[in-house]
């Protein structure tokens, strides 16, 4: 991706939801439609808890995750197509996807100072992009990360619907015939995804939307029309901000 922005601060789009409400497939789409850069934060939070597991420390101690930010070089890029992280040089793109660091997540995303590290650090990174402008995605973008953010939703699907599509994806090539196995897959996403939701939601509110962030609720929408609501809301307000 070229700079386009030299200099310039990057209009930024802000947007939140619970696990499988489609922030990152959605966010990508629409960075793409409109050339703009994409930042998922949620992997900066998977690629800790991987390097705490990594490292052969006990996530739920706070002192040992907080001391392991010494040794977390991270880095991930902003382009929508090809979204490479890595941990001290170690590509860490797929190892922070497995099951075993979704469950990991919450008990390092939970410590104060991890998020005033990461929250720094994606400031930092949206700021040096020189891109036109950024989606951001993650649960405390709209309301802390970039709570002045010109655009900000909040990105939603019923929780069965969500499990659904999470459960689709990981099913990838199994026959829809076998359909015990489906149901038991998407039953086994949904107690995860509750669970998950459940511990996240304790340190930040990612259910109701706050002052001035409008909802998007994808649960009746297909893929693409979901993509057009997102960049229907991102013209909206950029329109009302150059008025
Ligand atoms: N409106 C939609 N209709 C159908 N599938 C969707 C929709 N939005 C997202 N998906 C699919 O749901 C799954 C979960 O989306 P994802 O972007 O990973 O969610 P999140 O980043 O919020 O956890 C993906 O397979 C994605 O393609
Ligand atoms: N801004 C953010 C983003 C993610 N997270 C944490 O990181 C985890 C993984 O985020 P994610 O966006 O990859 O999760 P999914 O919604 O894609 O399943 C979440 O479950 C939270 O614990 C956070 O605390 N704050």
């Amino acid at each position: 991706m070229t700079a386009q922005n030299r200099g310039q601060t990057p209009t930024i789009v802000a947007i939140d939801g619970p696990a499988g409400s489609g922030k990152s497939s959605v966010s990508r789409a629409t960075a793409r439609k409109l050339g703009f850069g994409y930042l998922d934060t949620g992997a900066a939070y998977r690629a800790l808890a991987w390097h705490v597991t990594d490292s052969g420390l006990d996530r739920e101690n706070a002192d040992a995750v907080r001391g392991s930010l010494t040794h977390f070089d991270y880095s991930i890029g902003l382009n929508p197509d090809h979204v490479t992280v890595t941990v001290n040089g170690t590509d860490v793109t797929a190892a922070i996807r497995t099951p075993e660091t979704s469950a990991a997540v919450s008990a390092v995303a939970r410590v104060p100072e991890v998020r005033e590290y990461l929250t720094n650090l994606f400031r930092s990174i949206v700021a040096s992009s020189e891109l036109p402008g950024v989606i951001v995605e993650g649960r405390d973008i709209t309301t802390v990360v970039f709570a002045d953010a010109p655009v900000r939703i909040l990105l939603t699907a019923d929780e069965s619907v969500r499990a659904a599509r999470r459960g689709a994806e990981l099913i990838g090539a199994v026959s829809a015939a076998a359909e015990s196995v489906t149901d038991s897959v998407v039953d086994q996403t949904a107690d995860q995804i509750r669970a998950r939701d459940a511990a996240d939601s304790k340190v930040v509110d990612f259910m109701n939307a706050a002052e001035g962030v409008e909802v998007v609720d994808s649960t009746a929408l297909n893929f693409d029309e979901t993509v057009d609501a997102v960049i229907t809301v991102i013209r909206a307000a950029t329109v009302k901000e150059q008025a």
